[in-house]
């Protein structure tokens, strides 16, 4: 698949880890911010209809391929909140402080076997605007929230996101080593078997 593709999102933090991931899969994408497109309004009630919902606004007003990103951290001791309402938690759209600083204070009293946590990506590609098959990807990564932040990398919530398999929280982890194993590393790497499969 050789077409550029413009990517649906205003993340800065999942945009340099889409840069870093998809020249290793060989996809090459432009920001839809360097394209003038304007955030799409998520108004869907899943992750999948977010995340279609913003690849579809990206490729009707470019006309071309489209791929957008739909995540946010699933907490089982909160019936699975934030969820979708990840990115404005607090009130504020994007404001990782505060986000964490009411994550951290809706489990103050949660002892740690119950702070079980997953985060979860959802990847849409669409081949055009009118697409009707779009190429779906989604994968999760267990973990739990700690009581309190550690680490200095990654974005959003992984300074409290403990990653059993390593020992530390996911903003302890190297960008490549987080880009091996997370949520959208896993995504990722399905949608690119999809899309090798589609020929799309
Ligand atoms: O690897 C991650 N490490 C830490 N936090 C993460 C991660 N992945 C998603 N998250 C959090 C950030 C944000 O609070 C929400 C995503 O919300 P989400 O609507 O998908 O993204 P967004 O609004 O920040 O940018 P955009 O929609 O333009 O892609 O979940
Ligand atoms: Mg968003």
């Amino acid at each position: 698949m050789s077409r550029k593709i413009v990517l649906a999102s205003g993340n800065a933090g999942k945009l340099r880890e889409f840069n870093a991931m998809m020249a290793d899969l060989g996809l090459e994408f432009v920001r839809q911010s360097e394209l003038g497109v304007q955030d799409a309004e998520e108004t869907g009630l899943t992750f999948v209809e977010n995340a279609l919902l913003k690849a579809r606004n990206a490729a009707q007003h470019t006309g071309m391929p489209a791929m957008a990103d739909d995540s946010g951290i699933v907490v089982d001791a909160l019936g699975g909140a934030p969820g979708l309402y990840s990115a404005r938690y607090a009130g504020e759209h994007g404001d990782d402080a505060a986000n964490n600083a009411k994550l951290l204070e809706a489990l103050k009293d949660t002892p740690e076997a119950q702070r079980s946590a997953r985060f979860y990506c959802c990847i849409v590609y669409l081949r055009h605007p009118h697409d009707q098959l779009p190429i779906i990807a989604e994968a999760s990564w267990e973990g739990r929230v700690l009581s309190a932040p550690s680490g200095a990398n990654g974005f959003g919530y992984d300074p409290l996101f403990y990653v059993p398999t390593h020992g530390c929280s996911s903003a302890e982890l190297p960008p490549e080593e987080k880009n091996r194993i997370s949520h959208r590393a896993q995504a990722l790497r399905k949608l690119h078997t999809l899309l090798e499969q589609a020929k799309a």
